[in-house]
């Protein structure tokens, strides 16, 4: 009887789930299809929402007497952080006073928004000797990132057995492969040797490549502020007489052998079927990641190589705390022997709070916001959408009462990738659910784009002075050029302004 009448609920229980199914059937037959969810788990987000969002309101009616005098503490502990803070800016501020330079332009955006490279594109076109003078530093990250991206790949080739998953089945692992995963191998060590002379301050960076999960970016490498690399590769080139030096130098040298020994495997790897499934099966491309030279690897590992402009503006390297970098201005005629300050800081959310120090005296806040990154989280928080991030950091030194008297100047930057996501089928709206229906066109995306952050800035009605909006491409030197043109002649009209001379 139990069992018939359990029959019966089961047999009940079934028809109901089909006259379920025929209703949504039905439904879905009269209704357009929804957007399918976001893949890999980036977090949608509204546009609209920011304004109301902002600042939070927050309630304490519920409070109990304990919980009101514990959030008191916490405010006094804040403000006495606070007034510490302060009183170490005036310090700063005092000693930046004796030493003023011509122009302060402060860079800000989120990580890997382009700040350092449009730091570098500033060089090239108003210091070129100073910027060619670096371009063997830069060999070495270029040859680093390239050599992440291999141990990258030969990372899915590994045979693992628990942890994680084998990223390509050992049934898949033909022959061919394993010779090369073989004939590679020395190129792990010299990721760690380059690593080392880079960032000898950072070991933790030393072989995050061949650790990296197919999701991360593969290429990661900081330099902390101050750490003066770059110093190193002027002088070992010289002939050094320091020993460390000079021994970092042979390591270097080294590690061009083996890259140029391996260049038609690393090639072969690159161009794998087997490889390339397993990263469109994973969903990894490793071409929109920064840092990526595998296209190029048949002139990167030839012996000889000399890294171009765009290959320098397109190398990775995390910047980590506050650079300031003096630019003496080489080229313009009235600018002539000026002296610039750019400061560059590092944009990963741990590193803002290091930024404050350096709004005073600015003369021109250039934000660069990264359009590109909208299917895309943080990789120092996995739940937040990299666009809504700039969104808020955008709404926060919008609204801060340190650079009212700075011009504001927005970079959209990225929009090659931008371009290149919607064109290989990205949906713009499956991630900013406030775009809506409209076009999933570069042109109707970025227009969207400069009228939500142009409204965030005026709103503040303290925003008096303009607000300039320009589209980049960092990494492409012709086109930024014309963009830092006329980024010139707006700090000049607003300094002009500023000093009431016109
Ligand atoms: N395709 C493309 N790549 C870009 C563009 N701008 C910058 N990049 C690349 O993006 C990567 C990150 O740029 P960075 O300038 O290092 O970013 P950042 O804002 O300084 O990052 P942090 O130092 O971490 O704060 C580099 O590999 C650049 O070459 C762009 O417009 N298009
Ligand atoms: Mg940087």
């Amino acid at each position: 009887m139990a069992l018939h009448t359990r029959l019966n609920q089961k047999s009940s229980k079934q028809q109901r789930q089909q006259q379920q199914q025929q209703q949504q059937q039905q439904q879905q037959q009269q209704q357009p299809a929804p957007p399918a969810p976001p893949p890999l788990h980036v977090p949608q987000v509204d546009l609209e929402e920011i304004n109301s969002r902002w600042p939070p309101v927050e309630d304490f009616s519920n409070e109990t007497p304990v919980q009101r005098e514990e959030r008191l503490e916490r405010e006094r502990e804040a403000k006495r952080i606070n007034d510490e803070i302060d009183a170490q800016i005036e310090i700063e501020k005092s000693e930046r006073r004796k030493r003023r330079p011509d122009i302060r332009i402060i860079l800000l955006g989120q990580a890997e928004s382009g700040k350092s490279t449009i730091l570098r594109n500033f060089q090239l076109k108003y210091a070129p000797a100073a910027f060619h003078a670096e371009s063997e530093a830069w060999r070495a990250v270029i040859d680093l990132n390239l050599v992440r991206s291999i141990t990258f790949l030969l990372s899915l080739l590994e045979e693992r057995s628990s942890g994680r998953s084998k990223l390509i089945p050992l049934q898949r692992l033909t022959d061919d492969l394993r010779r090369l995963r073989v004939s590679l191998s020395p190129l792990k060590s010299i990721e760690d040797s380059l690593a080392r002379f880079i960032s000898p301050d950072n070991p933790r960076q030393v072989g995050a490549g061949s650790a990296a999960l197919p999701t991360e970016r593969a290429f990661e490498v900081s330099v902390r502020s101050g750490s003066r690399w770059k110093a190193l590769f002027h002088r070992s080139g010289s002939g050094s007489t320091s020993k460390t030096t000079s021994h970092g130098y042979e390591e270097l040298q080294n590690a061009r052998r083996v890259i140029e020994a391996c260049r038609e495997d690393i090639v072969a790897l690159w161009n794998h079927p087997t490889v390339r499934a397993s990263l469109a099966e994973q969903s990894v491309a490793l071409e929109f990641q920064s840092g990526f030279f595998l296209d190029a690897v048949d002139r990167i590992a030839a012996p000889g190589y000399e890294p171009s402009p765009a290959d320098i503006l397109k190398a990775r390297i995390q910047t980590v705390g506050v650079e300031e970098h003096p630019l003496k201005m080489e080229i313009g005629m009235s600018e002539h022997g000026q002296l610039w300050s750019i400061i560059d800081v590092g944009g990963s959310r741990g590193l803002r709070a290091a930024w404050l120090p350096y709004f005073d005296d600015v003369n021109v806040l250039l934000f660069i916001a990264p359009v590109s990154a909208f299917n895309q989280t943080l990789t120092e928080d996995r739940s937040v959408n990299r666009l809504w991030d700039s969104f808020l950091l955008w709404k926060s030194v919008c609204t801060h009462k340190l650079l009212k008297k700075a011009t504001f100047i927005l970079l959209l930057n990225k929009y090659d990738l931008l371009d290149a996501k919607l064109r290989s089928g990205i949906q713009f709206r499956q991630f900013v659910t406030s775009y809506k229906d409209r076009p999933n066109k570069t042109e109707n995306i970025l227009d969207y784009l400069k009228e939500k952050f142009s409204a965030i800035y005026q709103q503040d009605p303290e925003n008096t002075l303009n607000l300039h909006v320009h589209v980049t491409c960092a990494t492409d030197s012709n086109s930024t050029s014309i963009v830092l043109a006329r980024i010139r002649e707006v700090i000049f009209t607003d300094n002009f302004k500023k000093a009431n001379l016109l």
